[in-house]
C-alpha cells in the first residue's frame, strides 16, 4: 500500500538523521520543508522532500494537503488511561476547599480508583479503556505509556496489565506498559508498608515478568507515599525484573527522588512541578529525560515545572498528558501542547519537540516514531488549513486537526 502527500504547506519536524532527543537551545529548532511531499509505503515514511522532488510513481492513494501542514503524531509518554469509573464527587470536593492531599488521606485519590477497579471486571475495565484509547487516537496521540497502579493487589495489578495487552494487540497505537505497584500503600498495609513492597518485589515482579506484561517499573516517590529508599528498592528489583526504571517525582515535594532516579539509570523522572537547583544540575549530561505534566498543573492548581529554568540550563524536556481520573482527566495532547506554551513559556517549536521526538524518547520509542525519518512509522497529523504550525498552540482549546494517521492509514472518526 503506498499514500503520497502532496502539496503539504509545511511537512514538520524532519529529521534526515535519526537523534534521540534534543536538549536545551537544540529545543528551539523545529526542522521543517514547506510545499512537500511524503510518501508511505506499507505504514511507514520512505520517502519525503520538497514538492519539486516528488517522484512521478504510481500510489494506491494521493491525498492533497494543500494549505495543510502535516505532523509525526504526538507521543505521549506518561498516562494511566486503564481505569475504572471516575473520580467527579473528588473534583466537586476540590472546588469546595478540599486540597488533594487532605482528599487522599481521608481514602479518596489513589485508593478511591483502586476500590473501584477491584470490584471492576476485566472485561468492563477493558471496555472503559477502550473508549478512552480511541479519544485520544482522534485527538491526534500516535504512540502511549499506560501504567497500571489502580490495582494496589497481585490481582487487580495483573488484571491492569492485562488489559494494556489486550490494548497493544487490538489497536494499531503504540502502546508501552508500565508497572506501578508502588503507586500507594493499599490499606491492607497500612502499618506494614515493607511488607506490601516485598509483595510487589516477590509475587508481583515475577508474574509480570514471566508473562512479558510491562517494559518498565515506575514509584510515587513522594512525601506520605513512598521515600527515596523505598524508589531504590523498587528500581532495582525492576531492573532485576527486566524493566526499565522511570519514576512519579517532586510533584508536591523535593526528597532526592530525582538523583535516585538517575543513579538506577531512569529512563525518565516525571512531574518534576517542584524542581531545586540540584535536582536541575543532576540531570544534566544524563540519558534521563525529563517529564513535565502541564495538564496535571491546570487541573490541580499546582505550580507548573520550571520548563524555562530547565531548558535554559541546557535540559531536554518531554510533555506528556498523564491522563488519570485524579489529577489529569485528560489526554488531549493538543492541550497539553498549548498549555506548555501558555503557561511554561515555551516556544511552539520547544514544545512540539518536547510533545514528539522527546516524547518518544520517553518510552524508548525514538527509533519508531516522533519524527518525519525514512524507516519510522507513518502516525501522522493532518491538520485543517491553517497559517502555521504556531497555531496549533495559539488556538487552544479549537482542534486544528483535519485527519489522524496510524502506520499510513487514515483513522475514521
Ligand atoms: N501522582 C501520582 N499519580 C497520578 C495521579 C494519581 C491519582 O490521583 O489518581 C499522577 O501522576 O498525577
Ligand atoms: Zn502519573
Amino acid at each position: 500500500m503506498k499514500t503520497l502527500f502532496k502539496n503539504i504547506k509545511e511537512l514538520i519536524q524532519v529529521r534526515t538523521e535519526p537523534i534521540s532527543f534534543v536538549s536545551g537551545k537544540q529545543m528551539n529548532v523545529l526542522p521543517t520543508i514547506k510545499n512537500a511531499f511524503l510518501l508511505v509505503e506499507n505504514g511507514v515514511i520512505s520517502n519525503f522532500g520538497s514538492m519539486q522532488d516528488c517522484p512521478t510513481i504510481t500510489t494506491d492513494k494521493i491525498v492533497d494537503a494543500s494549505g495543510k501542514l502535516v505532523l509525526p503524531s504526538w507521543c505521549d509518554s506518561h498516562t494511566h488511561i486503564v481505569y475504572a469509573g471516575n473520580r467527579e464527587g473528588e473534583f466537586v470536593d476540590r472546588i469546595n476547599g478540599f486540597t488533594y492531599e487532605e482528599i487522599a488521606v481521608r481514602g479518596g485519590g489513589i485508593l478511591n480508583s483502586a476500590k473501584q477497579l477491584q470490584e471492576t471486571s476485566e472485561e468492563e475495565l477493558y471496555q472503559q479503556s477502550k473508549v478512552r484509547l480511541k479519544d485520544i487516537i482522534h485527538s491526534g496521540t500516535g504512540a502511549i505509556e499506560i501504567k497500571s497502579g489502580y490495582g494496589l493487589t497481585v490481582e487487580a495489578e495483573l488484571k491492569m496489565l492485562r488489559v494494556i495487552k489486550r490494548l497493544k494487540e487490538t489497536f494499531p497505537i503504540e502502546i508501552k506498559a508500565t508497572f506501578l505497584g508502588a503507586h500507594a500503600v493499599p490499606l491492607k498495609f497500612k502499618n506494614n508498608k515493607k511488607g506490601y513492597l516485598q509483595l510487589l518485589i516477590n509475587d508481583m515482579m515475577p508474574k509480570i515478568s514471566e508473562e512479558k506484561l510491562a517494559e518498565f517499573v515506575d514509584i510515587f516517590c513522594e512525601s506520605g507515599y513512598f521515600t527515596v529508599e523505598d524508589t531504590e528498592l523498587i528500581l532495582r528489583a525492576g531492573i532485576k525484573n527486566g524493566l526499565t526504571p522511570k519514576i512519579h517525582v517532586n510533584q508536591f515535594t523535593a526528597i532526592g527522588g530525582v538523583k535516585a532516579g538517575v543513579k538506577n539509570g531512569a529512563l525518565s523522572v516525571d512531574h518534576l512541578e517542584v524542581m531545586r537547583n540540584e535536582d536541575i544540575e543532576v540531570l544534566k549530561g544524563t540519558s534521563t529525560m525529563p517529564v513535565a505534566l502541564p495538564s496535571c498543573s491546570y487541573f490541580l492548581s499546582i505550580p507548573y515545572t520550571p520548563a524555562r529554568k530547565m531548558i535554559d540550563a541546557g535540559l531536554p524536556l518531554a510533555l506528556a498528558s498523564d491522563y488519570n481520573p485524579g489529577s489529569s482527566p485528560s489526554g488531549n495532547m493538543n492541550f497539553v501542547v498549548a498549555t506548555a506554551c501558555i503557561k511554561m513559556k515555551m516556544t511552539p517549536e520547544e514544545a512540539i519537540n518536547a510533545a514528539t521526538i522527546n516524547g518518544a524518547y520517553a518510552m524508548g520509542l525514538e527509533k519508531e516514531v516522533g519524527s518525519i525519518t525514512v524507516g519510522k512509522k507513518a502516525n501522522l497529523l493532518l491538520t485543517k488549513p491553517i497559517p502555521s504550525y504556531g497555531f496549533i498552540p495559539y488556538a487552544f482549546g479549537n482542534s486544528q486537526i483535519e485527519k489522524v494517521y496510524l502506520k499510513g492509514l487514515e483513522i475514521e472518526n
